[in-house]
């Protein structure tokens, strides 16, 4: 038999605008030349202008793609996108305890670029408490990094600071993406991995509003490396640079944060 695909899998929301969520998770592992099953666990009505609406996915039906996921495919990696409230996270842990989905990424999404809340304020306990713990990589932003440590994070040592202590939370290696500090000409994310090893991946600050979806991808690009054999370092350098790119190669769509361009390819891609 020939050798078996390289298998993903996204737990995450969808994007009816097609910028974010499981929508840029999939491009991304499509450009990345893996295969990636989705688990549903949230529905937004959304563009590039905001989320008007959004409904999460009932327990059972979450449960059922997971049984139908697992019972098939042969998951390497996987990650988790936005997870909408207090019931959602619980049912993903709960299957991702049950299930062997491989190395796990936990980009905890909060809040979308256009300020809509996509986790309930009352979920932020569960996923210090019930989805870091389980997780390989930990992919927040300087918001989400906050509200998890209850740290204020205004320069590159407090970054380092809260990667230490979301290490203490649990998490085996902490990623902090600085997409958030638009004052500074570098686009800076600080990692601190495993074995107490640590280092800044940069890169120049594109200045650009077409930035929906960036975590995502990133997060995806990772989540693809590492399945196809990677190491954590590797992977997160891949990621950064992929990300990199489709900012840099922009496209034209929508009236507001616009999309990345996932086709985009970088020097040394290696596909
Ligand atoms: N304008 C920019 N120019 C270059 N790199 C950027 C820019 N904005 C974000 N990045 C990079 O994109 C990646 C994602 O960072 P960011 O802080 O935007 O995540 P995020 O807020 O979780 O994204 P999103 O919620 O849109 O999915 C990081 O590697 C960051 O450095
Ligand atoms: C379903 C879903 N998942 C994640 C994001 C975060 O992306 P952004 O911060 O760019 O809005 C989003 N807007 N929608």
């Amino acid at each position: 038999m020939a050798n078996e695909t390289i298998q993903t899998l996204t737990i995450a929301g969808t994007d009816s605008g097609g910028g974010a969520g499981v929508m840029a998770d999939i491009k991304t592992m499509q450009m990345r030349h893996v295969f990636s099953a989705a688990v549903i666990v949230a529905v937004t009505a959304q563009n590039t202008i905001g989320v008007q609406d959004f409904m999460p996915i009932p327990k059972k039906l979450i449960d059922e793609q997971f049984a139908s996921v697992a019972s098939d495919l042969k998951i390497r990696a996987c990650k988790t996108g936005m997870l909408a409230d207090v019931a959602t996270v619980e049912a993903v842990v709960a299957n991702l305890k049950k299930y062997d989905l491989g190395t796990l990424t936990v980009d905890p999404v909060m809040v979308a670029k256009g300020g809509a809340r996509l986790l309930s304020e009352d979920a932020i306990n569960t996923v210090r408490d019930e989805l870091l713990p389980l997780a390989d990589i930990l992919t927040p932003n300087l918001p989400e990094a906050e509200e998890l440590t209850g740290m204020k994070i205004d320069d590159k040592d407090q970054m380092m600071d809260a990667a230490k202590k979301l290490q203490d939370l649990g998490v085996k290696n902490v990623l902090i993406k600085g997409g958030h500090q638009t004052e500074s000409k570098e686009s800076s994310d600080f990692i601190l991995l495993e074995n107490g090893q640590s280092f800044w991946v940069s890169s120049p600050r594109i200045d650009t509003v077409r930035t929906h979806g960036t975590g995502d991808t990133l997060s995806s690009c990772i989540t693809a490396e590492i399945a196809k054999g990677a190491d954590v370092e590797t992977a997160i350098r891949t990621g950064k640079k992929y990300v990199q790119a489709t900012i840099a190669n922009g496209i034209q769509v929508g009236h507001g944060h616009g999309p990345l361009n996932h086709w985009a390819t970088f020097e040394g891609d290696g596909e």
